[in-house]
C-alpha cells in the first residue's frame, strides 16, 4: 500500500524549529489533510516529505521505504508528486513545456501526457501553445496539478491549493482531487487555510498549530468551531 508515514518529525532552519515531533499519515485511497494559519509550518511538512529540506530529527517513509537523505528527484521517481505553494509555473515556457518538465524522472517509454490531464483540466489542452505567464491563476494551479500528474505519482501532495483562486476552480479542483483519489487510489496530502474546502474534501484531518500537530481525526467529526480557533489569528 502507498502510505506516507512521517514520525515524530523536527525541522529547523538554523536555530529555529518550525517542526515539533510531528507525525501524520497519508494513506493510498484518502485525502489527507493538514489545516493551519499562516507560518505554523504546513510548507515546511510538505518540504520535509518532498526533501527539499531535511529534518534533523525523526522518520519519513513511503511506501514502506525510508525517505530521510533521499535526493527530491529520487523521491519524484519514487512516486511523490509535488504541487507546491504558489504554483511555480515557468512563466516563459508554453503550457506544453511546462507539463513536459514532468517527464524528468520518467522512463523514455512513458514520456507522454496522459488525456486524464486534459480530462480534468480541458483548459489546459486549448491553451497548450500559450505562454505559463499568461494564464490565470486558477489556470495556473491547474496545470501545476497537471504538471505533477505527467509524473504518474502515488501520491499527490499540494500546498495551499485554494489560495488566491477564484470559487468556481476552486469547485473544479476539488472535483479533480476527489476523481484522482476514487479512480486511482492515489494518496492525497495536502495542507490548507480554507476549513471548508478541507472539511468537504478530507477523509482525515490534521490541525497544526506552532509547528505541532494538535487535533486530529476523521474529518466528519472534526469540531469545526475548535479548527476555527486555530486558523484565527
Ligand atoms: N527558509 C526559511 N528560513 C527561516 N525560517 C523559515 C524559512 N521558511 C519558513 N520559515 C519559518 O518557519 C515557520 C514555518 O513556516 P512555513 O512556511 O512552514 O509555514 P506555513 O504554515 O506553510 O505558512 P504559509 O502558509 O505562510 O506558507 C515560520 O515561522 C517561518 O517564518
Amino acid at each position: 500500500m502507498s502510505d506516507l508515514v512521517v514520525d515524530n518529525v523536527n525541522l529547523h532552519y538554523g536555530a529555529a524549529q518550525a517542526l515539533r515531533g510531528v507525525s501524520i499519515r497519508a494513506g493510498a485511497g484518502k485525502i489527507t489533510c493538514v489545516l493551519g494559519r499562516n507560518g505554523v509550518g504546513k510548507s515546511s511538512l510538505l518540504r520535509a516529505v518532498t526533501g527539499q529540506h531535511g529534518v534533523t530529527a525523526g522518520k519519513i517513509a513511503f511506501d514502506g521505504v525510508t525517505l530521510n537523505g533521499m535526493a527530491p528527484f529520487n523521491r519524484a521517481r519514487a512516486g511523490i508528486g509535488y504541487v507546491p505553494q504558489g504554483r511555480e509555473i515557468f512563466p516563459l515556457l508554453t503550457v506544453r513545456e511546462n507539463l513536459e518538465t514532468g517527464y524528468a524522472p520518467l522512463p523514455r517509454k512513458e514520456r507522454f501526457i496522459p488525456d486524464e490531464i486534459f480530462s480534468l483540466f480541458p483548459v489546459l489542452q486549448t491553451m497548450l501553445a500559450r505562454r505559463g505567464g499568461d494564464l490565470s491563476g486558477g489556470q495556473q494551479q491547474q496545470l501545476a496539478i497537471g504538471r505533477a500528474m505527467v509524473t504518474r505519482p502515488k501520491i499527490l501532495v499540494l500546498d495551499e491549493p485554494t489560495e488566491g483562486i477564484q470559487p468556481s476552480i476552486i469547485k473544479d479542483i476539488g472535483r479533480a482531487i476527489r476523481y484522482l483519489r476514487d479512480s486511482t487510489g492515489m494518496a492525497i496530502l495536502l495542507v490548507e487555510q480554507y476549513l471548508d474546502f478541507c472539511r468537504e474534501l478530507a477523509d482525515h484531518v490534521y490541525i497544526m498549530d506552532r509547528g505541532e500537530i494538535v487535533h486530529q481525526g476523521p474529518a466528519e467529526t472534526l469540531d469545526t468551531a475548535e479548527a476555527r480557533r486555530h486558523l484565527t489569528v
